[in-house]
């Protein structure tokens, strides 16, 4: 499948990014085009290499081979101009235990041209944080929402979030998420965040990225992978020796009876004509983001 094609509003490009821990190669000439003003949801399944990719990418692990640019520029380190720009929400976030969270607030605002007061306090106080706890004696949910305000509060132009809602309850998530949006109605910004939690895209609307075998596969929005992927399904009473063979199909399994194929943009006559061929019923359904996730991760 094809990859988003480079743009004049191009954020992020990376081309045949390498990285390998000891022997074990996680990313492999890695090509990602990211337009500005996206919210890309990256999704891979445990040990894909999701953490490491957005860790290359913001400077922070250091590369075997490829480049990346940021806005334009040539990422090799992290800080400069460019982190007036960047907000960060790693996976876990330990940093400061002794220190209170409204200290560790103000101490973050002073490195940042940017600082959105106002943001911090009503997420302080709609997420339920306590400003003058120390950062030590915060629930592992609290922190994440600390480091959330955090990232925030400089009002980035890309903000790269790590599984940022994996400690979250629903309502925490769902508060986070609508703020999520409500920072992307302003143009221009770009939100790219890994997750294992399929319904946090669906409710964003958002591009989603697959990483599997160390490559970016695709970046499709949401509504055009609902649109073309299609769940076909062939059913017989004697069953199917071989399966059917069908353009377009990514996917295919035979459970007794059925044989159910994932299949990029079908054609209804030629599948039609399959089952007429066949004796055979057929379905087609849209899949679920988390049906498409089982199947291409
Ligand atoms: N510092 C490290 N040293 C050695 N191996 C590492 C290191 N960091 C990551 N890896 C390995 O790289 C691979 C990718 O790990 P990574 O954390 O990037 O995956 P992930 O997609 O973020 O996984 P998860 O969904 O479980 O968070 C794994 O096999 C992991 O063991």
């Amino acid at each position: 499948m094809p990859i988003s094609e480079t743009t004049a509003s191009t954020v992020l490009q990376v081309r045949g990014l390498e990285k390998s821990f000891k022997q074990r190669q996680v990313l492999k000439a890695l090509d990602w085009s990211v337009p500005g003003g996206r919210v890309i949801g990256l999704l891979g399944r445990n040990g894909a290499g999701k953490t490491t990719l957005l860790r290359c990418l913001l400077g922070l692990s250091p590369i075997d081979g490829g480049t990346i640019e940021l806005f334009g520029q040539p990422m090799i380190e992290p800080g400069g101009e460019r982190m007036h720009r960047i907000g960060f929400v790693p996976q876990t976030f330990d940093l400061f235990p002794w220190m209170k969270v409204r200290a560790y607030l103000d101490f973050t605002a002073a490195f940042y041209e940017r600082w959105d007061n106002a943001l911090v306090d009503r997420l302080l106080s709609s997420w339920e944080l306590d400003a003058k706890q120390k950062i030590g004696e915060l629930s592992q949910g609290q922190r994440q929402k600390l480091a959330i305000v955090r990232a925030i509060a400089p009002d980035p132009d890309l903000l790269v979030l790590d599984e940022p809602v994996a400690s979250l309850d629903p309502q925490a998530r769902r508060a986070f998420m609508s703020e999520l949006l409500t920072l992307m109605r302003v143009p221009g910004k770009t939100v790219i965040f890994s997750t294992h939690i399929t319904a946090d895209l669906e409710r964003a609307e958002a591009d989603i990225a697959l990483l599997r075998d160390g490559c970016i596969q695709f970046t499709r929005p949401l509504a055009e992978l609902r649109e073309r992927m299609k769940r076909v399904v062939f059913h017989r009473v004697s069953g199917w020796p071989y399966p059917p063979v069908v353009a377009g199909a990514l996917k295919t399994h035979v459970q007794g009876d059925q044989a159910v194929l994932l299949v990029e943009d079908p054609v209804m006559e030629s599948l039609h004509a399959l089952a007429a061929r066949e004796n055979a019923g057929l379905r087609i359904e849209t899949p679920t983001l988390e049906d498409l996730f089982v199947e291409l991760a």
